[in-house]
């Protein structure tokens, strides 16, 4: 598995460090709200739940489960609804988890989903933006890294299912996918 990896971008220590920070900073920003805090499955899992260890107000969490990359590294363009949400974001203030803004079709379809659903505010907090991939315009109101045009894996992002357990996030060698 760690032979598939070209360069590693950002280790376990650096993630942790920026998680922190991004808690921090949502702490102060949602004191006195129980914003419900939406992990974007699969690719946040890990992320979701280190962030909201960092967060230290009250919150209420649920997940939706979406998907559009497949077996592929290039998005379908379409973005199917696997799990829905549990809760209700009617009246709530929503926070969005996502590892990675690429697209950024993910993400604009899920906040035309909330917005119909009468969600009193949404805010996107993302680990992972890769500007050069954009389709639609979409910037998350907080992000940790800005990557480079590479097909990354790790830290709960897959290719193919594989990769998510990597501790890190690291560009995935192009010979693993171009066969
Ligand atoms: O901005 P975009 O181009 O839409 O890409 C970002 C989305 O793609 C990945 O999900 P994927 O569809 O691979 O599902 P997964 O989370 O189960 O891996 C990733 O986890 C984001 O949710
Ligand atoms: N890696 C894994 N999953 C993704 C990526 C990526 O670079 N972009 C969008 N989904
Ligand atoms: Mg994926």
């Amino acid at each position: 598995m760690l032979n598939d990896i070209q360069e590693v971008l950002y280790d376990a220590d650096q993630i942790q460090q920026k998680v922190q920070e991004l808690g921090e900073t949502i702490s102060r920003e949602f004191e006195g709200r129980n914003p419900l805090v939406i992990c974007v499955l699969k690719g946040a899992f890990i992320f979701m739940a280190d962030l909201v260890k960092t967060i230290t107000i009250p919150l209420e969490i649920d997940f939706m489960a979406v998907s559009s990359y497949g077996q592929s590294t290039k998005t379908s363009g379409v973005v199917k609804i696997i799990k829905d949400l549990d809760a209700s974001v009617q009246g709530r203030d929503v926070l969005i988890v996502e590892d990675i803004i690429d697209s950024g079709l993910t993400l604009s379809y899920l906040i035309d989903v909330l917005e119909r659903r009468n969600a009193k505010s949404i805010t996107l907090v993302t680990l992972f933006d890769k500007p050069a991939g954009r389709k639609v315009e979409l910037e998350a109101d907080h992000k940790g890294f800005v990557l480079p045009d590479a097909f990354v894996v790790g830290y709960g992002l897959d290719y193919a299912e594989h990769y998510r357990n990597l501790p890190f996030i690291g560009i995935l060698n192009p010979e693993v996918y171009e066969k």
